[in-house]
Parts: structure tokens; sequence; C-alpha cells
């Protein structure tokens, strides 16, 4: 492969540049007293052939970072860059395309005249069989937008976004609103997409949807990133038992060694209680047992509170 020894700082070589490059972005709302900081510090990088969940909490500042991933919002400090270059001429050049909440169709089409008139607009039109069979259209082709459920249009908008066969595919919280059977048709229907190797950033609510589709999971809160990683390794993070007890004669020391103990999720202590969540739950109940621990208790915490966990206020 021939790439240039020094290529220019903000314009690496359109491929190997990572499918998302996000540099210090800060995306501010409001002023005086209202003002909110909607994306505070993120940085965010994304190689290509990637499955990333975007995961958080209301408000968390998801959707606020996607639009600055689509050039739909300019940041107020920081860059984006897409495929190695401005986020506009990535969707210009067709590289990159969204499924987003909001946006309308027009209800008096079906669903392949939506799809052929945007095909025409694209010069695509000769992959509307291909996107209809992607997004599992075909039974519901000649049927009338407005007639479609909720998950049955938000498919119709995944196959407008395959229009140009886009190498980076961003989905803003797909699933709203869908229930578990329309969910699960949806993903069924992204999956050949993800494992032909198309880049996918999409932003949920739904813990079960980044443990089930995405192999990399970001957790946001507060415009924040508060965790990054395999998804599998941050479920396992998640899981585990929680070991709490009093420990008598100072914890300080005890808490620093379990911060620093691979099989330890997450240390807090709260006088001379601690709070350990931990794969091995029993191997350290024994040892704080054996240290003069007294009113022990093992819980196992549920995703959820786990999840509630990461994202709550430090307090
Ligand atoms: N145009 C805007 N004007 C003012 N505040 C905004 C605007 N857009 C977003 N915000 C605020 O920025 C913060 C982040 O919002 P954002 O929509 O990015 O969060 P989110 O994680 O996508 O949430 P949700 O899951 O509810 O969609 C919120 O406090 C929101 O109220």
């Amino acid at each position: 492969m021939s790439q240039p020894l020094v290529a220019p700082a903000d314009r690496p070589p359109a491929d190997s540049a990572p499918a998302v490059d996000l540099t210090g972005i800060v995306r501010r709302f409001g002023h005086g007293a209202n003002r909110i900081v909607a994306v505070d510090h993120v940085d965010l990088r994304i190689e290509r052939g990637e499955v990333v969940a975007l995961l958080g909490p209301n408000g968390a500042g998801k959707t606020t970072t996607i639009d600055v991933l689509l050039g739909l919002s300019e940041p107020d400090e920081g860059t984006a860059r897409v495929l190695g270059t401005h986020p506009h001429r990535a969707v210009t050049a067709g590289r990159l395309a969204a499924v987003l909440q909001t946006g309308g169709l027009l209800s008096d089409l079906t669903v392949r005249e939506t799809i052929s008139v945007v095909a025409g607009l694209h010069g695509a039109s000769g992959r509307i069989a291909e996107v209809i069979d992607r997004a599992d259209l075909t039974a519901i082709a000649r049927r009338r937008v407005g007639k479609c459920s909720g998950g049955e249009k938000q498919r119709v908008k995944f196959a407008l976004a395959l229009l140009p066969d886009p190498d980076v595919l961003v989905l803003d919280e797909p699933t709203a609103g869908m229930d578990v059977t329309a969910r699960r048709r949806f993903w069924e229907a992204m999956r050949a997409d993800a494992d032909a190797g198309r880049t996918i950033v999409f932003a949920t609510h739904y813990l079960e949807e980044a443990e089930q589709f995405a192999r990399r999971t970001i957790v946001m809160n507060h415009g924040r990133v508060v965790a990054d990683g395999a998804t599998a390794r941050l479920r396992a993070s998640l899981g585990g038992r929680i070991v709490s007890a009093a420990i008598p004669g100072g914890i300080a020391a005890l808490a620093a060694e379990l911060r620093a103990d691979a099989s330890v999720a997450e240390v807090s202590t709260d006088a001379d209680r601690l709070t350990v969540r931990t794969e091995a739950s029993d191997l350290l109940a024994g040892r704080l047992l054996s240290l003069g621990a007294c009113d022990l208790e093992i819980t196992a915490p549920t995703l959820e509170s786990a999840f509630t966990s990461l994202t709550e206020d430090p307090s």
C-alpha cells in the first residue's frame, strides 16, 4: 500500500483516516444563567468497520454529538472529521448517511415510490431493489407510508440512508418507540450491513441493544464520555456482585489496593463502610471477614442499576 510518508496534519490520506474523528468537541446552547453545555470536550475516534453504540440517559448529549458528527451543527470548540474530511463533504459524497429521529416522510407515497424518488435524486436508481430487500421492506413496498407503523417508517428511513451505499451510517435512537418485535426486526435488517463491514454508530437508551449489536459502547452523561470500551468488557464490569461491609480501623489503603485489582470494577467508601463491585465477590467477602469486617452484604446489581450507577451524579 503506497502512502505518503508525511501527510498534511489536517488532511490525512482519505484511505487511512478514521471513520469518525471528533477532537475536543464543545457545544453550548443558551446564554447566561440558561447556558447549557450539551457536549463538553468530547474526543471520539471510531475506526472503519466498527459498530459502536452511543449509550446514555436523556439529555446526555448523544443527539448533539451526532448532529456535530453529521455536520448538522457546528461545534463551539473542536473539530469533526469523517473519513478525513468535513462531515458536509462526506455527506455530499454519499459516504456518510443517517437515520434520524426527526425528518418526515411523505405519507401519500408508497414505500417503493418514496425510495424511487430519493434514488432518482441521488442517481442511485440501480440500488432500489437491493435497499428494499436490505431494509426488509419487500412485503410492504406498495403500502402508503402514511399507513406504515413507526417501526416500518424507520426501516424506510434506513433504506433511504442505504441508497448512496455510505461507508459510515449513523442512527439516532432508530428504535425509539418500537415494540420488542419491531426492534428485533429492525436490528435483523441492520445486522447484515454491520457484518458486511459498514461503520455503524447508533445512539440508544437501551443497554440490551448495545449488548446485542455493538462491539464497542461509549457511555455519555452530562455531555461527557464516562465509559468507552468493548461492550463485552463493559457488560462484565457492570455485572459481578456488590460487596459491602463495615471495616474497623481505616479503609483507605484497602480501597486503594482494590482499585488497582483487575477483578474489581468499582470501589466506593463512606466513613468506615467499603462498597465494591467485583466478579470475585466470594473471594473478597472471605478476605473482608478475615480483616474483621462486620455487617457484610453481597447483592446482585441489575444491569439497569449498574448503568445508573455509571451515569449518576458524583456526590
Ligand atoms: N437546540 C437546543 N437548544 C437548547 N438546548 C438544547 C438544544 N439541543 C439540545 N439541548 C440540550 O442539550 C442537552 C443534550 O441534549 P441531547 O439531545 O444531545 O441529549 P440526548 O442524549 O440525545 O438525549 P435524548 O436521549 O433525550 O435524546 C440537553 O440538556 C438538551 O436539553
